[in-house]
């Protein structure tokens, strides 16, 4: 069995290994259907071929308004607590959380970003170079869902087109219940087909959801990070003394060189 890499210190704990695909939270706004991880990446994984995705942070963006509850979902996720009293988040913070992902080592470095205005110009500095964002909002405050679009938009623009995994977390799941969850979320739904991104409820009161909803979101990233690792060194000119190994089939091809009589002793 091949061993587990540890590039960033000790082995990861039990509950952050993914051995299989994270489901959706819904099919009617969910990023992708495959219940299995990608093919390429399977093969990847089990080969060891995954390059430097185990030496590398992925970055996760978390926006939305102030009060929705980003911190208190990043903690209940991280350090599995959860704290009544507000304090705002002043500028940005980040966690590190690190997994197993098909066995392969994969980190997420998780951005919580301030809602309040007045810190939104600090904030905004770091949404650059996301892999994933997640706009948070209230299933309990509609504004707040109404805002979404636009936090989404001001996180985009600082983001390759296509670049980014996008999320719509709706949080706060314990104070809602029967219908009136039933209409937060279908409105909810809507708006992140709309954005095209991945919809989910959480609550980090209780904690529902939030293990499940970081696994995908830590999956789909791993997944994107395997496969444009493999494009990108399919298509990486070869190196020389780089430990590429070419096996030639048949004559070689003409180069200038090959116009030289061959001389065993000629180095
Ligand atoms: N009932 C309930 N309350 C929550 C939940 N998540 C957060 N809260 C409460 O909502 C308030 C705001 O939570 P924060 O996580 O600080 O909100 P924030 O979005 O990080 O706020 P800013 O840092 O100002 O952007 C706090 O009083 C939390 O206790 C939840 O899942 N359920």
């Amino acid at each position: 069995m091949r061993p587990s890499l540890t590039p960033l210190g000790p082995s990861v704990s039990r509950d952050r290994v993914i051995t299989s695909f994270p489901k959706w939270y819904t099919p009617a706004a969910c990023l992708q259907l495959r219940e299995h991880f990608h093919g390429q990446v399977s093969a990847a994984c089990q080969r060891g071929n995954t390059g430097t995705v185990g030496l590398r942070l992925s970055k996760v963006v978390v926006v939305g308004d102030l009060y929705v509850g980003k911190t208190c979902l990043i903690h209940r996720f991280c350090k599995n607590v959860f704290n009544h009293d507000y304090k705002a988040t002043i500028g940005v913070d980040f966690e590190i959380e690190r997994f197993e992902v098909a066995g392969t080592p994969f980190s997420l470095q998780i951005w919580d970003t301030a809602g309040q205005e007045k810190f939104k110009c600090i904030a905004s500095a770091y949404y650059r170079g996301a892999q994933v964002i997640i706009t948070a909002f209230d299933l309990t405050d509609v504004q707040t869902l109404e805002h979404a679009r636009q936090w989404l938009e001001d996180a985009l623009r600082e983001n390759e087109p296509g670049a980014c995994f996008l999320f719509l977390v709706g949080t706060k799941k314990d104070l809602l219940s029967g219908a009136a969850c039933e209409q937060a979320e279908a409105e909810a739904v809507r708006l992140a087909n709309e954005m095209q991104a991945e919809y989910w409820s959480v609550s980090a009161k209780t904690g529902e959801n939030v293990k499940a909803f970081f696994s995908r979101v830590a999956a789909l990233a791993f997944e994107r990070s395997v496969l444009q690792d493999l494009e990108r060194r399919s298509s990486a000119p070869l190196q020389v003394g780089g430990g590429d190994l070419i096996r030639m089939e048949g004559r070689p091809p003409k180069t200038p060189d090959s116009r030289r009589p061959s001389s065993p002793s000629c180095c």
